[in-house]
C-alpha cells in the first residue's frame, strides 16, 4: 500500500520533469546570478541559541496533508512580519501546491517583508529542485532522510552547499539517524528530529527526547512539530533542545506573531 510519503513523492517526480523541460540548468544558473547573497539561516538560529533564548523557525504553511485547511485568511507577506515581530529567528515557507496548499510565489513574499533568512519547506529529491530553492530566494533547503538515500543525500547536501545554501536534515528514528551519520555529510547542517512520522502523521514529542542520547556531541538540533504549548518548549529545553519548527500552533491563532511571543516567553 502506498503511504502520503509515497504519493507525494510521485507527484514530485513529475514535477521535476515539468521543471526539466521548463528551465535547463544554464537557465537556472541565470536566475541564480540575480539573486543576492543567501542570508544566514544557521547562524541566525544559532544567534538566538547562544544569546540564551530559544531559537524559532517559525513556519508559514496554509494547509497540510494530516489537518487539511489551517488558515484561510492567508497573507505570507503579513505572517512573516508578524513572526518576525514575535521573536522568529528564520522562517519556514512550504512551497508544495498539491499537498500544503503552498507556493514558491509565498516565499519570494514572505521573505521580500522581512529580513529574516528563509527554509524551502519542499520535498527536494533532485538538483534542479536544490537550484530552483535558491533561484527563488531560498536561504536553506529541507532534505528529508525517509526520502533519500545515503548518496542522494550526500549528492543534494553538496549542491546546496555549493550554492551557499544552509541544510536541514531531517530524520524521524534511529534508522534515518545512522543513514544520515553514514552519509559523510561533515558537521555543515543542522538536524532536524521530526515529531511526525511522515507516513502515518502520528507525533509524539518523545521522538525527539529518545533519540538525545543517540546524537554526535555539538550536533545542532532542531525539534520539528507538534509544539503547542509554552510546556513544551520548555520540556525541550530542560533536555538542552533550543532550537523548534513551529508551524501548526501558530498558524491557527488571529496573531501568528503574538502566540510566537506567548509560546517562547
Ligand atoms: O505544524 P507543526 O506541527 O508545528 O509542524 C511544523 C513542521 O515541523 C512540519 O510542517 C514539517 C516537518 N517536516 C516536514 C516535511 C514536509 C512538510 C512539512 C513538514
Amino acid at each position: 500500500m502506498s503511504d502520503i510519503l509515497d504519493k507525494i513523492l510521485a507527484v514530485k517526480k513529475d514535477e521535476i520533469g515539468a521543471l526539466k523541460k521548463q528551465y535547463s540548468k544554464t537557465a537556472l544558473q541565470d536566475l541564480i546570478s540575480e539573486q543576492s547573497a543567501p542570508r544566514g539561516f544557521a547562524a541566525s538560529l544559532n544567534a538566538k541559541v547562544k544569546a540564551g533564548g530559544a531559537g524559532v523557525i517559525a513556519e508559514i504553511k496554509k494547509a497540510s496533508p494530516s489537518k487539511g485547511l489551517i488558515r484561510a485568511d492567508f497573507d505570507p507577506a503579513w505572517i512573516a512580519n508578524e513572526y518576525a515581530e514575535g521573536g522568529a529567528a528564520c522562517l519556514s515557507v512550504l512551497t508544495d501546491v498539491q499537498f500544503f496548499q503552498g507556493h514558491n510565489d509565498y516565499l519570494k513574499a514572505a521573505r521580500s517583508a522581512c529580513t529574516l533568512p528563509v527554509i524551502r519547506k519542499d520535498f527536494l529529491i533532485d538538483a534542479l529542485q536544490i537550484m530552483e530553492a535558491r533561484a527563488i530566494g531560498g536561504d536553506c533547503v529541507l532534505l528529508i532522510a525517509a526520502a533519500l538515500g545515503k548518496q542522494q543525500l550526500n549528492e543534494l547536501h553538496a549542491c546546496a552547499r555549493e550554492l551557499k545554501l544552509d541544510v536541514l536534515v531531517e530524520i524521524h528514528d534511529r534508522a534515518e539517524l545512522d543513514q544520515v551519520l553514514d552519509a559523510g555529510l561533515g558537521n555543515e547542517y543542522l538536524l532536524g528530529i521530526n515529531n511526525r512520522n511522515l507516513r502515518t502523521f502520528a507525533t509524539s514529542l518523545e521522538t525527539t527526547l529518545d533519540l538525545l542520547p543517540l546524537l554526535p556531541k555539538g550536533c545542532e538540533v532542531v525539534t520539528e512539530s507538534g509544539i503547542a504549548k509554552p510546556d513544551d518548549v520548555a520540556r525541550m529545553r530542560d533536555s538542552d533542545v533550543h532550537r523548534f519548527l513551529i508551524g501548526e500552533s501558530l498558524m491557527r491563532q488571529p496573531s501568528p506573531g503574538k502566540a510566537l511571543k506567548d509560546l517562547i516567553a
